[in-house]
């Protein structure tokens, strides 16, 4: 495992994620922050597009695995040759001598394998990936266990309920017996919808010059806090990109803004329904 003093020391969260206003995302901060010391399995169970992947990042990051390699697999619509490529070893012929090659995992030696949408294969193939991963790391590490890679799991979050009632849950939790962290959807933590739309108009005038005036009128920004964003920070981040196209790089207006975001959700509906 590749591993120095100063990277283990560095404070690592981003200045977004220290500025989050979200009591939710602080708490889960508090826990990766020390979840990334300990060399566990993780599942990060969330909404499509609300940050598991950039937290998997966070937790590599803060990790004594932090120099060693950060790999993604992603699960879904995975074919089978695919996944047997990719997990099963490979026979090749070194030296004179036979051996099987495991290309995920020595893609992944010494850092963070992350599977992606892992809840979306079937149980089957689930406790079969698990199974050459072990077989795997034991032929592979069986002298550096150090070099094993530590795994992280993505569920979606509707998927993670179904699984739950599943014998497959508690095999998985046997054979890797993994910590399981649960990302809050962006409409349970609107407080940060302000300071992320920041973020993303600032990363917008960074890569591109020509919008440097970019900004945003106070009605697109209440209608952007008011929505429920079921596609989560992925779809904000869409949105206040297609609205700094349509702007031309000025002010965001109302009209900017996707129009499958005029659909109002059945939380605003409701909330607007009381005040009446
Ligand atoms: N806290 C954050 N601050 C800034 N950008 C963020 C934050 N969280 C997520 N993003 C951005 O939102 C997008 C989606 O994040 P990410 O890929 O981590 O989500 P995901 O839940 O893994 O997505 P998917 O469900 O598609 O696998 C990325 O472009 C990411 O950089």
């Amino acid at each position: 495992m590749v591993t120095t003093k100063s990277v283990i020391k560095k404070p690592l969260l981003n200045d977004i994620e220290k500025s989050s206003k979200s009591l939710l995302m602080q708490d889960i901060f508090y826990k990766i922050l020390r979840l990334a010391k300990i060399d566990t399995p993780v599942i990060l169970v969330g909404e499509i597009g609300s940050g598991t992947k950039r937290l998997a990042h966070v937790i590599h990051k803060n990790s004594d695995r932090a120099l060693a390699p950060f790999h993604t697999f992603n699960c879904l619509g995975i074919r089978e040759e695919e996944y047997k490529d990719a997990f099963w070893g490979q026979l090749q012929f070194d030296d004179n001598h036979l051996s099987l090659k495991y290309d995920l995992l020595e893609k992944a030696v010494g850092g963070i394998l992350y599977l992606d949408q892992f809840s979306e294969l079937s149980p089957s193939l689930m406790l079969n990936i698990l199974d050459s991963y072990q077989k795997g790391c034991k032929q592979l590490f069986r002298h550096n266990k150090q070099a094993k890679p530590r795994l992280i799991l993505s569920f979606n979050q509707e998927s993670y309920h179904k699984i739950l009632t599943h014998s497959i849950w508690e095999k998985l939790l046997g054979e890797l017996n993994p910590v399981v962290l649960m990302l809050p959807p962006l409409r349970e933590r609107k407080e940060d919808i302000p300071i992320l739309i920041d973020h993303f108009i600032k990363e917008i005038k960074t890569n591109y010059p020509d919008y440097k005036d970019l900004n945003i009128s106070s009605r697109a920004l209440i209608e952007c806090y008011d929505y429920h964003w079921p596609g989560n920070i992925l779809q904000l981040k869409n949105a206040i990109f297609h609205g700094a196209i349509l702007s031309h790089g000025q002010t965001i207006e109302l009209e900017h803004l996707p129009f499958s975001m005029s659909w109002k959700s059945p939380y605003t509906i409701h909330k607007n329904n009381t005040s009446l």
